[in-house]
């Protein structure tokens, strides 16, 4: 891939530091499209969403056939930590297979987003893989096994309803990406707020060479990322995204600290101190904070707008506002 002069400023002080240093990447694309999303859950002001609206990306109901399929092919498992912190660690555990994603693993991770949905005193989330490597995407024992259309588009399905609820929950979440990401697991960082890349990580949508596009709602998201013509030359070529060219494209957030990489719990440290830079405060101004956005991000303009008026009605006049009144807050 040619690598144009902006490279050299956009890589410069966007390595992790401190807060307030991590905002320096453009090439965000503009508005993309005005199709209508219907949020997962939203709470009370996006309930109005959602009369009248049938989605199969709103609720968890409705894949009783599929689930009892991808049961029959287990392995791994998909682990949840909610931490005092406010902020979740869900790893992708499978490391005998690179942590390919086994059908029970798909069926547990539709598990955990609901358990997240429910846990009202969330900020945050981390979603890393076990054993210092990411997600190898789907476990290709179970590719073949149901590789006719008819199961391969239920599993779509149940795949696009689970990562679309875990992009719009109410936390501000980090992929946490060493090793590889290929495949369904370059699809998993895209359902992600952020990408936090270790150096040597490599994000890779793979499709391309297994005959494929991607299913999981990796490329729809892609597209909101990094804009159309990287999503098409990231697909076309399954061009290998190392961390540098990953900030270049706006595909990654930030890197890991090289002499902190790989080194298991202290990449994890250091993700934890990057995301609490903006999961410090109170649970309910955050979680609205996200509110906003993902309505921002999805909804037509004008119902962003009313969600947005609502939202600002839940914190209002509300614990953590009444406080910054009392103490005469100046922002320098
Ligand atoms: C809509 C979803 C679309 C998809 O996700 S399709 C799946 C796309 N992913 C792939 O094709 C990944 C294929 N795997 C690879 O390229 C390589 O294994 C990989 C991840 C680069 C790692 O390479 P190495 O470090 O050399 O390790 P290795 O190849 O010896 O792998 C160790 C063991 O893990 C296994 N493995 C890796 N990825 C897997 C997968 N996706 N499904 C099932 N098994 C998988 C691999 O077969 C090997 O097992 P074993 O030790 O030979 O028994």
């Amino acid at each position: 891939m040619v690598l144009s002069a902006a490279r050299q400023h956009l890589l410069g002080g966007i390595r992790l530091g401190a807060c307030g240093q991590h905002l320096l990447r453009g090439s965000r694309p503009g508005a993309w499209g005005q199709h209508l999303l219907r949020g997962s859950r939203p709470g009370a002001w996006g309930q109005h969403l959602l009369r009248g609206i049938g989605s199969v990306y709103t609720a968890a109901k409705g894949f009783q056939e599929i689930r009892e399929k991808l049961q029959a092919f287990p392995g791994g498992s998909i682990d949840l930590v909610k931490q005092e912190s406010g902020i979740a660690v869900l790893t992708v555990n499978n490391p005998a297979r690179m942590n390919a994603f086994s059908g029970s693993m798909m069926v547990e991770l539709e598990e955990r987003v609901s358990q997240l949905e429910e846990w009202t005193e969330g900020k945050g989330l981390i979603i890393q893989g076990a054993a210092g490597t990411f997600c190898s995407g789907s476990d290709l024992n179970a590719v073949r096994a149901i590789s006719n259309p008819q199961d391969g588009m239920k599993m779509c399905t149940f795949m696009q309803n689970a990562l679309t609820r875990l992009l719009r929950l109410p936390l501000l979440s980090v992929a946490l990406v060493e090793g590889n990401a290929l495949g369904g697991g370059a699809e998993l960082t895209t359902a992600c707020d952020f990408r936090l890349m270790a150096p040597g990580s490599v994000i890779q949508f793979v499709h391309k060479h297994m005959g494929l596009v991607p299913g999981w709602g990796g490329a729809a998201r892609l597209v909101r990322i990094v804009g159309g013509q990287n999503a098409l030359k990231m697909l076309g070529g399954a061009l290998k995204i190392d961390p540098e060219m990953g900030l270049q494209i706006g595909l990654a957030d930030g890197v890991l600290e090289g002499s902190l990489a790989g080194s298991g719990t202290n990449a994890l440290l250091e993700a934890e101190q990057w995301l609490g830079c903006y999961t410090a405060g109170p649970a309910p101004v955050i979680r609205a904070i996200k509110s906003v956005v993902v309505s921002g991000r999805e909804l037509p303009l004008e119902v962003a707008l009313r969600t947005e008026r609502d939202v600002f009605g839940t914190v209002w006049g509300g614990p953590a506002n009444l406080q910054a009144l009392a103490t005469k807050a100046k922002h320098k």
